[in-house]
């Protein structure tokens, strides 16, 4: 457990595939009763509000100019440590009352499987393989 703590690049990579590739990629909240939207618009009871993480993963508004760059650098404090991101913008494990129980199980279970694999083979990418997600709303040719 102590070394996985120190694997602040890995986790950089681990938190950057989530936000380019988030595993649950939409998500849809309905109010039991009305309610209001911080932005202002009134809701219907039971009305269906859909939350794009994959878009809000991508968005310039939210990462920057970079948002679409594979870039684990950016979750790494100056200090060379861990850099947070509050979960209302790092969305790939929702925020808020119904967020994920399993987060932190997550990074540990991805960690431990991502230096079991990198300690013991050499991995090399395929020249011109596009690696991409496949779901049930986005295809292969992303
Ligand atoms: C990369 C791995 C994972 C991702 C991206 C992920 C993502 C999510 C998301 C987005 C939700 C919210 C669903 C909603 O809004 O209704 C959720 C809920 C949940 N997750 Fe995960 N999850 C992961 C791994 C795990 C693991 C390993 C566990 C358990 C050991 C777990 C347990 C749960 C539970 C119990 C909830 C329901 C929480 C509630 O309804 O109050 N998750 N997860």
């Amino acid at each position: 457990m102590e070394e996985l703590k120190k694997m602040v690049y890995l986790h950089g990579a681990i938190c950057e595939s989530l936000r380019l590739y988030p595993p649950v990629a939409l998500q849809h909240k309905a109010p039991v009763k009305p309610d209001i939207l911080p932005t202002g618009q009134p809701i219907n009871a039971n009305t269906k509000t859909v939350l794009s993480f994959y878009s809000m993963g991508r968005m310039e508004s939210i990462w920057g100019e970079d948002c679409l760059e594979f870039k684990p650098g950016r979750w790494i404090s100056e200090g060379g440590g861990i850099k947070h991101e509050q979960s209302f913008k790092f969305t790939a494990f929702n925020a808020g009352p119904k967020s994920c129980l399993g987060k932190e199980l997550s990074f540990i279970q991805m960690k431990i499987a991502a230096a079991a694999i990198i300690s013991r083979f050499h991995i090399n990418l395929i020249k011109g393989h596009r690696v991409g997600n496949s779901t049930s709303f986005c295809s292969n040719s992303d």
